[in-house]
């Protein structure tokens, strides 16, 4: 057989069985754990006198509840104080390695895990969060899965799943300068649809793919699942051994050399047939943003907002209007913003602050905006630190904060007010999704808002190449 995917190879050398329902029963190579998706888990573990299959294969960390402005303890909020006490009882009842506040090891799941070297290519991985897919950088399956199955996981190392599709999706040629990875993916979603990726994995390749450093894949293969994808990835090359070569968890020496080996033939051969292809022409990328309440319905920078007639769901998009407040066919440049939100488990590492502080270097964020910028990580922050960037940000008026998920999803202090405008480097922007109800949401990359907070409206950053 020469003509697989790596999502055949993964899967099949991962299946245990196939279950009486149809279903695969799928062996999973490491579970991620945070605090807002496993208490019931592990309630229902200790209900049936249950224990870990492979504590040695499950990792945790806290990210979504802690504050950024301190990590001091107790929190402020008794509830998530409370949260946080579960987390750190499970984890010491049930002898799992956690990176807790305090740790250097702590911060937002998906970016610890592919900076320890958790996440390797050709293994399979599962935590209860949605964006999972996150590692699928590393030609890794990775799911986002829910607190029953998680559930699963802990107890048997396993789960049932339905066997998906593979499109794949070639961005071919090459990005603009100013142009970015979330201006990739987002013109991905905008393309195929928030629910065009349902029943598939996404494969993504092509030269703009294959151009992209391990940091810029992990910020595509983050939004997938908004894209309707369960899991997205790119396959293991050079860029990903060479990533992942000295981190912590990475095999060592002659095991290294083996892994290598291993991990290339778990790509996709190059005959490898697929269920679907897309080919998308990466130069015609601009800086995107998204101007309604999904991650879909985005335009380049300097496009005009859609009339409703024009696209397909013309109910959602009247919904959108209604919530945002904007006039169908005005421009997106120029849109007035209140908060700039830096951070999020799709562009909060090291490069992505690199990017937001070449803009904002020497600059004053613009009187009035609140503009936040949240590493990843501890190790992140600390990396920021050593290369000087948090000065860069504090001198322009930006606050630098403690690593987590911060005003991603506003399930702790960071929250929007009102009817602010934020931009934001995250990727949801459901109504409500940063913490008020009447908030209002475009995301875009980390250098588009540093640009943002700079102006106060929303501009293009290429006038800053
Ligand atoms: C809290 C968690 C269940 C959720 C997810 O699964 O994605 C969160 O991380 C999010 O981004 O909305
Ligand atoms: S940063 Fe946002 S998207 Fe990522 S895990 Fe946290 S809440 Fe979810």
């Amino acid at each position: 057989m020469s003509e697989r995917t790596l999502y055949d190879k993964v899967w099949d050398a991962h299946t245990v069985t196939t279950l009486p329902t149809g279903q695969t029963q799928l062996f999973i190579g490491l579970h991620l754990v945070h605090e807002v998706t496993t208490p019931q888990a592990f309630d229902m573990m200790r209900e049936r006198g249950l224990s870990i299959a492979y504590p040695q294969r499950t990792f945790a960390t806290a990210d979504h509840i802690v504050p950024t402005d301190t990590h001091a303890r107790p929190f402020a909020d008794d509830q998530a104080e409370a949260m946080m006490a579960a987390l750190e009882k499970n984890v010491s009842d049930f002898g799992i390695e956690f990176y807790g506040l305090g740790s250097d090891r702590q911060g937002i799941v998906h970016v610890i895990g592919p900076q320890l070297g958790l996440t390797q290519p050709g293994m399979t991985l599962a935590c209860g969060d949605s964006h999972t897919s996150t590692h699928g950088a590393f030609g890794t399956l990775a799911f986002g899965i829910g607190t029953t199955q998680v559930r699963d996981v802990l107890s048997t190392q396993t789960l049932s799943m339905d066997r998906l599709n593979v499109r794949r999706i070639n961005v071919n040629g090459s990005l603009p300068l100013g142009v970015h990875a979330k201006d990739v993916i987002l013109t991905i979603i905008r393309t195929l649809g928030v629910g065009g990726g349902k029943g598939y994995a996404y494969e993504y390749g092509g030269a703009v793919l294959d151009r992209m450093n391990m940091e810029e894949r992990m910020t595509v293969c983050n939004m997938s699942i908004e894209g309707g994808a369960l899991v997205g990835y790119v396959n293991p090359d050079q860029t990903t051994f060479d990533y992942l070569m000295g981190r912590q968890f990475a095999p060592k020496g002659e095991a290294f050399d083996r892994g290598v080996a291993y991990w290339r033939a778990m790509a996709s051969d190059p005959d490898a047939a697929y269920d679907d292809v897309v080919d998308l022409d990466g130069s015609a990328i601009e800086p995107t943003v998204t101007w309604g309440i999904n991650p879909g319905q985005a335009v380049g920078v300097l496009e005009n907002l859609p009339r409703p007639e024009e696209l397909q769901d013309p109910k959602i998009v009247e919904r959108a209007y209604e919530h945002m407040g904007w006039t169908p066919g005005a421009p997106i440049l120029g849109t007035s913003i209140d908060v700039a939100f830096i951070g999020s488990c799709t562009n909060s590492r090291f490069s992505d602050l690199v990017a937001a502080a070449r803009v904002a270097k020497g600059r004053q964020v613009s009187a009035g905006v609140r503009a936040l910028v949240v590493p990843g990580s501890v190790e992140v922050k600390k990396q920021a630190e050593a290369a000087g960037l948090d000065r860069v940000f504090t001198e322009a008026g930006f606050q630098w904060r403690e690593a987590g998920c911060s005003m991603c999803l506003a399930m702790n202090p960071d929250k929007l007010n009102g009817r602010e405008v934020c931009a934001s480097s995250s990727n949801r922007n459901f109504i409500g999704r940063q913490g008020s109800p009447g908030g209002r949401t475009l995301l875009m990359s980390p250098a588009m808002v540093a640009a943002a907070a700079l102006n106060g409206k929303v501009v293009d950053v290429r006038e800053y190449n």
